[in-house]
């Protein structure tokens, strides 16, 4: 909807619209992929043997990562589409008060400055302030990383531990997420900015993010099952977290909530105890990163 009140023809796909792929993407000047994790490589491969324009720039607005391979989408898209640049579109952007044209900040980034300020451009608007940022993998990751932490977030609420957990939840939340994204290759800085904390925020205190909705309804004594098969839309947390224990792991590095949020989607913890695992861990310095 901005980018059409900015004066851009915009045109939609979905796999079970009535336009085919190749007819959006034919004359496209940015092509903006807002699908689930689990769809990203399917359609860029599909889209890899279609004619598209040379100077599409490709946005991604997904948070997840591929469990096989631990990409990120910005890094699927720049791999399947070398010759294009990409944009990673993130922040605290709970789709329904976009909806309802209230105001809100996004981040757009890329290692091209150009594509970046070219899709500020698409996308600004009196309530839509949208900033430039080098380092699309930060921005991507806080995105999607916090999607974990969200899922704690609402297993603090549903169990009612108060603001003072809560906060305390958030913050050495967003040292596990610098931990392992500076591992990756990402900027610290990035982390604190709109598509980090900012993002991390937004998720973590309102019932309007899927994720947090896992962590609540959980608390309040349903399964990860039952709660699925209610949600309306992805909760992309679930998978990421897998994917991210996995990556821990194999690197070596301590993320104590991402590891009780991996055992209470296993059913290996419950809620409760999850939290006492996290409280009656050894005492330490507070950096250690
Ligand atoms: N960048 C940002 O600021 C924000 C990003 N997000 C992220 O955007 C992504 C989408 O979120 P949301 O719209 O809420 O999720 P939904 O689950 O509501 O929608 C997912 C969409 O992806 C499509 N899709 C999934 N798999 C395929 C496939 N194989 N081929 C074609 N299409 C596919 C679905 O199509 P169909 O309808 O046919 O099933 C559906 O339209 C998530 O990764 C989410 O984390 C969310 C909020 C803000
Ligand atoms: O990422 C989001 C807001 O920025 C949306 O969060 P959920 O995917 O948890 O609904």
């Amino acid at each position: 909807a901005i980018a059409s009140s900015n004066n851009h023809q915009v045109s939609i796909w979905s796999r079970n619209g009535s336009q085919t792929l190749a007819q959006v993407v034919e004359n496209a000047d940015t092509i903006v992929s807002a699908i689930s994790m689990k769809g990203v490589r399917e359609v860029a491969t599909q889209l890899q043997s279609l004619p598209i324009p040379p100077k599409a720039v490709f946005v991604t607005a997904t948070k997840g990562l591929e469990p096989e391979y631990t990409s990120t989408p910005s890094q699927i898209w720049q791999e399947t589409f070398p010759s294009h640049p990409v944009v990673v579109l993130s922040g605290p952007n709970l789709s329904k008060e976009i909806q309802l044209e209230l105001p809100a900040a996004t981040v757009v980034a890329s290692t091209s400055k150009d594509a970046a300020e070219f899709v500020q451009l698409v996308f600004s608007s009196s309530r839509f302030r949208v900033y430039t940022n080098s380092d699309p993998l930060g921005v991507e990751l806080g995105g999607t990383l916090k999607n974990v932490i969200a899922i704690a977030s609402g297993v603090c609420d549903g169990l009612q531990l108060g603001t003072n957990a809560k906060a305390a939840l958030v913050t050495r939340g967003l040292t596990e997420i610098i931990r392992i994204g500076n591992l990756w290759g990402a900027k610290t800085e990035t982390f604190y900015g709109l598509s980090g904390l900012g993002d991390l925020l937004a998720t973590c205190n309102s019932p309007l993010s899927r994720n947090y909705q896992v962590g609540y309804q959980m608390a309040c004594g349903k399964t990860l099952t039952e709660v699925l098969a209610h949600l309306e839309g992805t909760a992309e947390g679930v998978n990421t977290c897998q994917v991210l224990m996995q990556r821990a792991k194999q690197r070596n590095i301590s993320m104590p909530i991402t590891e009780q949020v991996y055992r209470l989607l296993q059913g290996e913890v419950t809620p409760r105890q999850a939290l006492d695992e996290l409280m009656l861990r050894d005492i330490k310095p507070e950096y250690s990163y």
